[in-house]
């Protein structure tokens, strides 16, 4: 791979222009005569939180599994940190992997393994370290998603929905990615646990630079804690921007979503 781009903060390219680490175009993805994407496009922009919404099986989940190289895209171009992933040799795309972390649907954690080893799977892949530097790098994951030192030797069966849901970012988080994947994180957590856990979000962005692509059904998400929402519908990327983006879209579905009762429940008093 290339040298890195200069990374800011900010979210900037050096030459000021707000830099996409990720540039999906034409994609077109399908599952025999299935078609799920046809001519999408989508940039996530680093630094950003970007929130991604569309109905229930619209492939919220398969265009993350395609971006991360899980499926198989039949047409289009993926770039990630400006490289066409179809480029990247083996080594490359390992290397690539690194700077992704991913945090599936429910957690997701090994049920046999206690936390600590949860996260310290993909070190125990990608790093040679030893067992005290890989239990030291695991608290100090633990402490950075505000879990308590002794969840590290309990079981997934131990703990609360949203320690599980601390965890799993942990473990997303344990080889220092550049972008984190999150699939519907606040899911079943209760309004208070998922503010929390948006908040957690927030702060990692900004004292980390973390990108943060985020699929979401979460209102409260969408409107708090997501700099930018893009909206999957007819097997592309209907609109993309910030929430006065989605309010004024004449998409049905859009309409439908943002301008339900419950969604104008919820909307910030700004509008
Ligand atoms: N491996 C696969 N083989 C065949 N079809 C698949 C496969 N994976 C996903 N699909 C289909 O692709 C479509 C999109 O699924 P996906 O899980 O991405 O939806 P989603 O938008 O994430 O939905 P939800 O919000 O309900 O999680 C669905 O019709 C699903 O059945």
């Amino acid at each position: 791979m290339s040298a890195d781009p200069v990374q800011r903060p900010n979210g900037q390219h050096h030459d000021g222009e707000p830099e996409a680490v990720i540039r999906v175009r034409d994609l077109r993805v399908a599952f025999g005569d299935k078609v799920i994407m046809d001519g999408l496009d989508l940039d996530v922009m680093r630094g950003e939180i970007l929130g991604f919404v569309g109905g229930s099986g619209q492939g919220k989940s398969v265009l993350t599994r395609t971006i991360l190289g899980l499926v198989r895209k039949s047409r289009g171009t993926i770039e990630v940190f400006g490289e066409d992933v179809d480029d990247l040799d083996l080594a490359a795309k390992r290397t690539l992997e690194r700077r992704f972390g991913v945090m599936f649907q429910q957690g997701a954690l090994f049920s046999a393994l206690t936390v600590k080893q949860n996260i310290q799977v993909p070190m125990r892949e990608y790093l040679k370290l030893s067992p005290a530097l890989l239990d030291e790098m695991a608290m100090l994951k633990l402490e950075m998603v505000g879990l308590p030192h002794d969840a590290a030797d309990k079981a997934p069966s131990e703990l609360s929905g949203g320690m599980i849901k601390r965890a799993a970012l942990a473990r997303a988080l344990s080889l220092d990615p550049e972008i984190v994947f999150l699939d519907e994180p606040t899911s079943g957590l209760d309004p208070i646990g998922a503010a929390e856990f948006d908040e957690l979000i927030m702060t990692l962005k900004q004292t980390l630079g973390l990108t943060v692509f985020m699929v979401t059904h979460d209102l409260d998400s969408l409107y708090s804690a997501c700099d930018r929402i893009a909206a999957l519908a007819d097997k592309r990327v209907i609109a993309v921007g910030p929430l006065s983006t989605m309010l004024a879209s004449d998409h049905p579905w859009l309409k439908a979503y943002f301008g339900g009762e419950r969604a104008k429940a919820r909307l910030p008093a700004s509008h």
